[in-house]
């Protein structure tokens, strides 16, 4: 299960993931649950590309490439974070710089390094200062940003509520990727009905910022099935995707008053 029951829409029966998949939570393959996600009445299809501009967001379809996601995961799986009971690890940097252990691990820092060389030229100067800007620092330092990171592990019919995610605990500037498989994920403007259902494929990554990062949430349903509009120069249709185990890294920068968290202090607000 998701660790943060209240923020997580938890429904998952089905377990429709191939089996390399099962090295990431230990094996099992069947936790027993009785769900209920529907198989996936989305009111609107998942499409791959946003239809209007929403200020701060940016989206990469595949801006991670095969081999880098499959580095990402057998890393992700070589550290046994998931297990029957749990599907989410939270991962902290820490401002202590004289014990190495206490920073993130390598394979975090090596994705985020690689995600700042792969949108170098694709955001604007001053998003990608604002989402890598201490990077260039060296170490773990105290007066740089920390940086918070959730891993999620996604089942079939598992989904996260609506949210924006933690105003004082979070700054500016979310980066969500995905691996493993494709799922819908819903945005909404806190101000009016606009309502996106945007597909977010492995290999993509999502990117929220400013008024997409503060106005809109964005979640995920809890279902089977998305509905999703797959368009080519020569096309377009509307397919039925069966949700399958989804791995997803969310980065973010902790603010200042966040630098010591525990678990409890996880929850998303809406605001
Ligand atoms: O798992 C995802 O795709 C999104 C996670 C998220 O929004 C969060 O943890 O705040
Ligand atoms: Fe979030």
């Amino acid at each position: 299960m998701l660790s943060s029951p209240a923020q997580h829409a938890m429904s998952c029966k089905n377990e429709g993931g191939d089996a390399s998949d099962s090295s990431l939570w230990g094996g099992s393959s069947s936790d027993g649950d009785s769900g209920s996600g529907s198989d996936g009445d989305a009111l609107q299809p998942a499409i791959q590309a946003l239809p209007f501009n929403i200020s701060g967001l940016f989206f990469f379809r595949n801006l991670i490439d095969q081999p880098l996601q499959d580095d990402i995961v057998a890393e992700i799986a070589s550290q046994k974070y998931f297990d029957r009971e749990r599907d989410q690890v939270m991962l902290f940097e820490s401002a202590v710089s004289d014990t190495s252990n206490r920073c993130l691990p390598t394979w975090t820092n090596s994705l985020i390094s690689k995600l700042a060389a792969l949108l170098q030229d694709q955001v604007p100067p001053s998003v990608h200062e604002l989402l890598f800007s201490s990077q260039a620092r060296a170490g773990c330092d105290v007066d740089r940003q920390l940086r918070q990171l959730i891993v999620n592990m996604y089942r079939p019919g598992q989904g996260i509520a609506d949210h924006v995610d933690l105003l004082t605990r979070f700054g500016d500037g979310v980066m969500i990727c995905s691996f493993l498989s494709g799922i819908a994920m819903e945005l909404k403007q806190l101000s009016n009905n606009q309502h996106v259902s945007l597909w977010l494929p492995a290999g993509s990554v999502l990117i929220l910022t400013g008024d997409a990062r503060y106005t809109w949430t964005h979640g995920i349903e809890a279902r089977m099935v998305d509905h999703v509009q797959l368009t080519s120069s020569r096309s377009r249709q509307t397919f039925r995707i069966a949700r399958q185990h989804r791995l997803s890294v969310t980065i973010r920068w902790m603010l200042k008053v966040a630098d010591v968290l525990s678990d409890t202090t996880q929850s998303h607000l809406r605001a």
